[in-house]
């Protein structure tokens, strides 16, 4: 088959405009795009900016696709799926790709037949600048051109890890699909320390922002531990050693470990609710 399957997104949201995005500008054909939404608004701006094909209607979508890629929220996904059941045929003949967090395979094997074949996905917005973090995890039925195809598709859009349980799924989720987040958060607190010493705003983003991608970069560049390269900026009796002690006693460790474990333990409870 070819590199480039016919794939229809239902859901035009956060995630499938990061994608969708992301593909486009990584060449992948807009005319084997398709994407479909209830309301025309986010659909009308794709279909403008990247010249992919939008409906509506879910089915109308995904019955012209080899690929159905599930991206509504956790929530709303057995109804989706018991519309797409009903109403297209050949469920069995495409790739169901879901990248919705939490719900476990055996959940899309009771509301779209057990005779599919699947795999979820757990991207994250940064898809969208060609920078995403996605894990993936097929079951036993998808092959290995199913897996060969996705894997690619989101490589076109970031880096990609094999996970081999979806427990490691949820573990993923939490770091990378959530972690944007996370870091937003602690960058915007940056921005606004500067900001209350007197910094302007705008100044204030510029450097945290440029920080940020220049502390990421020297990540992926070395074979150091992250703590070394943390090291190697703290001078003894400088400066950085009094931030970087304030962090700690605030204990920078247990947080992280409670916010990744409650993301896990939320994606655990979406697994059983939906
Ligand atoms: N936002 C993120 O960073 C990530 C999201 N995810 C997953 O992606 C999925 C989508 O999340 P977001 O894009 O953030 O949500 P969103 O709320 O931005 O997008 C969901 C879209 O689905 C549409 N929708 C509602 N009912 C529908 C229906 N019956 N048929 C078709 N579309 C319908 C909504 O209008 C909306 O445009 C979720 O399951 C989430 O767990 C996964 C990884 C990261
Ligand atoms: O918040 C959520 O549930 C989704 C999954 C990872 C990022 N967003």
């Amino acid at each position: 088959m070819s590199d480039y399957r016919k794939i229809a997104f239902i859901g035009a949201g956060n995630m499938t405009q990061s994608i969708v995005g992301g593909m486009c500008q990584s060449g992948y054909p807009a005319d084997h795009i398709f994407i479909s939404n209830p309301s025309p608004e986010k659909l009308e701006k794709m279909s403008a900016k990247h010249g992919v094909t939008t409906s509506q209607n879910n089915a109308e979508v995904a019955a012209q696709a080899d690929v159905i890629v599930l991206a509504v929220k956790p929530q709303l996904m057995q109804d989706v799926c018991a519309a797409l059941r009903k109403e297209v045929s050949d469920l069995a003949s495409k790739l169901i790709v879901t990248i919705a967090a939490g719900i476990r395979i055996e959940k899309y094997y009771q509301y779209l037949g057990d005779d599919i074949r699947m795999v979820r996905v757990m991207p994250n917005t940064p898809s969208l600048v060609g920078e995403g973090m996605s894990g993936l995890v097929a079951d036993s039925k998808a092959t290995d051109d199913d897996k060969a195809y996705i894997e690619k598709a989101f490589k076109g859009v970031g880096a990609t890890q094999w996970v081999s349980t979806e427990d490691e799924l949820d573990i993923l989720g939490a770091v990378a699909g959530s972690g944007p987040a996370y870091f937003f958060e602690f960058m915007a607190s940056l921005q606004k320390a500067a900001v209350e010493l007197g910094y302007d705003s705008d100044k204030a983003r510029q450097m945290v922002q440029q920080t940020a991608l220049g502390a990421a970069k020297m990540a992926m560049n070395s074979d150091l531990e992250l703590s070394e390269l943390r090291s190697q900026v703290t001078s003894k009796g400088g400066s950085t050693a009094k931030g970087v002690e304030v962090y700690q006693q605030a204990d920078v460790d247990g947080i992280s470990a409670k916010a990744v474990k409650a993301a896990v333990t939320r994606n655990q409870e979406m697994a059983k609710l939906f």
